[in-house]
């Protein structure tokens, strides 16, 4: 049998429980057993992704704030600063908004290079400020990030491909929504998990029938197949 090809997963809305929330606990035997790199590909900040290489057992092979933090298991980079994202955050702040998560805000406490807000906040005059500071917000489906445009998760799992020594051509990535487009680009296959966005279901070679786990497993299975 050929060995595996690398991976490249979206945590949220990809390796989520079908009601979309929390890590569905099925993945992790698949990804320990994983016979070559998987790298983890998200907008959520540097700790959880490394957190979950680590509770899974696997190498911390990261692209954290959609591109803003990448990890090639041996060197950290950062391919933005906070600095605007965070201007944009106090200005939203008082215009009378929020960011959404609490006065102690563990969504953001560790970010370093962008801000995210929660989507039950009001979005346009957080794009109204992010413009004026030459900044884009985008919906992940989980929460509006305050970004630069330029880092994306693409350019990062290049970056961890040039040093693992791997060819992305090989690789399958699974996602659902507009930051995994740029992932989508790179790899060789891409699979959009059924609830996905419109702007990750057009980028991929294949929607899935099935949805957040149930989809990347279904993926898992079939490429393990040679499928
Ligand atoms: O942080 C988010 O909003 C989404 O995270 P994800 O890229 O893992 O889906
Ligand atoms: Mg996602």
């Amino acid at each position: 049998m050929d060995s595996d090809p690398p991976l490249v997963l979206d945590i949220d809305g990809t390796l989520t429980r079908p009601d979309g929330w929390g890590i569905d606990p099925r993945v992790f035997d698949p990804l320990r057993k994983w016979d070559a790199p998987v790298v983890v590909a998200t907008g959520k900040a540097f700790p959880y992704p490394v957190s979950l290489c680590h509770f899974v057992g696997i190498p911390e092979l990261v692209v954290a704030e959609n591109g803003g933090v990448v990890y090639t298991g041996d060197d950290v980079f950062f391919t933005a600063d906070r600095e605007a994202a965070q201007a944009v955050a106090e200005e939203y702040r008082a215009a009378g908004y929020d960011l959404g998560w609490g006065d102690e805000d563990t969504v953001n406490r560790w970010r370093e290079t962008e801000i995210a807000v929660s989507l039950d906040q009001p979005v346009e005059p957080l794009r109204e400020i992010a413009a004026d500071y030459g900044l884009e917000v985008i919906d992940t489906g989980y929460a509006f990030h305050v970004k630069d445009a330029e880092p994306n998760k693409g350019d990062g799992i290049e970056r961890i491909a040039a040093h693992v020594g791997f060819d992305l051509a090989d690789a399958v990535a699974v996602g659902d929504s507009i930051n995994d487009v740029s992932t989508f680009e790179r790899v060789g296959r891409s699979f959009a998990v059924a609830n996905a966005d419109e702007a990750a279901t057009t980028a991929a070679d294949e929607l899935l029938e099935d949805a957040h786990a149930d989809g990347t497993l279904a993926v898992l299975e079939r490429v393990r197949r040679g499928e």
